[in-house]
């Protein structure tokens, strides 16, 4: 069972800022802690305090009466803290040496070094928090952008445990309708139709599926669009990446082949990190450094999730042209027409006729004309023209994404079995399955060591 250990731990960034933080948490944390800290004046130790008090004092080391740092202290007291337990901040100061030492006199006087994540696996064991908050509470810290702290936030808040939860909740009526249906058969008082049982399950696969949508615009804004700018040489690749940076990233000239190495560039779109990927242009080539740059822009393509193809306006479309064109064609891509600045030889109209469900976008990137268009239309594209829509909850977490599908597949096995009118037993086991699913995103159904690894990836202190 899970031991009722006092725990210790530095919860801020070490020696690197003005205050630092050691939490002690458990039943003896109050205890512990008042060991060492002598209250300012004539006043009470902390064993008189109230809960969520600050206690000015120092740290003194017991036996030597060895004053170590001036603090402040704050009380919180069981059930209503961070972990449920009570707990005790010491407020100090920042430095690594404050902070080390009092860590070491905490430990020394009957607390344990916790482990990583195990404030908030108390908090979660002892029932504050679901595990997908539990989980939040990493993404906040490491939120990339502020879109990605707004979803994190909502999940931290509840947002998606309350969506699965009320669809276990439908799921768990249906069972017992059923299985109440089957234990006695002659019984007629919730005996509904073979329809009716569609009907549930139908809503809940559309619950599961309006979820499992968000997953999409989850990955984009936590991990950000690779994305990636090919084309022949000499198209306008790098004069597109400096116009989209607005600032002279990549180097620039007219003679084909410049870029070597593949350049990684970070820009916010919209609260979104665009990736960009400025290649080395694919062609057949004898230069050997050349053929290497060649050979990982094809990689980068392989792991892109947005294809920027250039395109020169000005000589029109190339045999080396198709042949890119032809490496693409099952990835999000924006074809990039650039130098619309020079007279064009290349038929718009015949291009899209050939390539209909792919977007076209006219450039002149050394004009820096076409740019605001060219972000708007990916802004469009990685989202489905959903890009506002901040209010909703989002599927950020793989873990989440994977038992979200799970159930769904049951859910699907279960629509099949009711549709070929086949009696409730034989739909009771795969309804098991998508609850069982579903609970493991709120941690209700996973066992000790999957629970243990989730927490085992949290920061120190956490
Ligand atoms: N000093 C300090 N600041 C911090 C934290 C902390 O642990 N300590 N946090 C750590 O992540 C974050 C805040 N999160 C917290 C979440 C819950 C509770 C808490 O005590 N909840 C109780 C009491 C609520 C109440 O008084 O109404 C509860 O939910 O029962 C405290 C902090 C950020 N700032
Ligand atoms: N007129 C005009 N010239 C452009 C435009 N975009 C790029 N160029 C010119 O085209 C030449 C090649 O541009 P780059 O950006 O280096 O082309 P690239 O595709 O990165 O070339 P490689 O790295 O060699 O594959 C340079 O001389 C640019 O100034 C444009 O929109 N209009
Ligand atoms: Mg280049």
């Amino acid at each position: 069972m899970y031991s009722k250990d006092t725990i210790a731990a530095i919860s801020t960034a070490v020696g690197d800022g003005g205050i630092g933080i050691v939490r002690v948490s458990g039943p003896e944390a109050i205890k512990v802690v008042n060991k060492i800290f002598k209250s300012y004046g004539k006043k009470k130790g902390l064993t008189e305090a109230d809960t969520y008090t600050a206690h000015y004092g120092h740290i003194i080391e017991p036996k030597e009466e060895q004053v170590v740092d001036e603090v402040v202290c704050l009380v919180m007291k069981s059930p209503r803290t961070y972990t449920k337990e009570d707990v005790v901040e010491i407020d100090c100061h920042g430095g690594s040496i404050p902070l080390q030492k009092i860590l070491e006199l905490v430990l020394k006087v009957g607390a344990r070094l916790a482990e990583p994540g195990e404030f908030t696996k108390r908090a979660f064991l002892n029932g504050r928090i679901d595990l997908s908050q539990a989980e939040a509470v990493m993404d906040v810290i490491t939120s990339q952008t502020e879109a990605g702290l707004e979803i994190a936030m909502d999940q931290l808040e509840g947002g998606l445990s309350g969506q699965v939860s009320e669809i276990r909740q439908k799921l768990i009526k249906l069972l017992a309708h059923l299985e109440a249906s089957i234990d006695f058969p002659e019984d007629e008082i919730e005996d509904f139709t073979i329809d009716e049982v569609g009907e549930r399950v139908a809503k809940i696969i559309e619950m599961i599926e309006k979820l499992l949508a968000t997953s999409k615009r989850g990955k984009i804004v936590k991990e950000g669009v690779q994305t990636a700018i090919i084309g022949k040489p000499n198209v306008g690749k790098s004069s597109l990446l400096n116009a989209m940076l607005q600032e002279n990233r990549a180097i620039v000239t007219d003679v084909p082949g410049t870029t070597r190495d593949v350049i990684e560039e970070v820009i916010n779109l919209d609260g979104v990190p665009l990736k960009i990927m400025d290649t080395a242009g694919i062609r057949k080539t004898e230069d050997e450094v050349e053929k290497i740059g060649v050979e990982r822009s094809q990689k980068f393509l392989k792991r892109a999730d947005l294809i920027l193809l250039v395109l020169d306006a000005h000589q029109g479309i190339t045999e080396e042209d198709e042949r890119i064109i032809n490496l693409v064609t099952d990835k999000d891509t924006i074809i990039v027409v650039n130098k619309t600045d020079l007279t064009s030889n290349l038929d718009l109209d015949e291009l899209q006729e050939r390539i209909d469900n792919v977007q076209i976008v006219k450039t002149a990137a050394t004009e820096r004309v076409g740019i605001k268009k060219l972000e708007d239309l990916i802004l469009e594209m990685v989202f489905a023209g959903k890009v506002k829509a901040t209010d909703q909850t989002v599927v950020t977490n793989m873990r989440h994404k994977e038992a979200l599908e799970a159930a769904h597949e049951n859910m699907l096995t279960v629509q099949e079995t009711v549709g070929q009118g086949l009696p409730a037993d034989f739909v009771t086991i795969d309804l098991k399955a998508a609850l069982e699913e579903l609970g493991k995103i709120t941690g209700n159904t996973l066992g000790e060591d999957i629970i243990d690894q989730i927490f085992a990836d949290f920061c120190l202190g956490k």
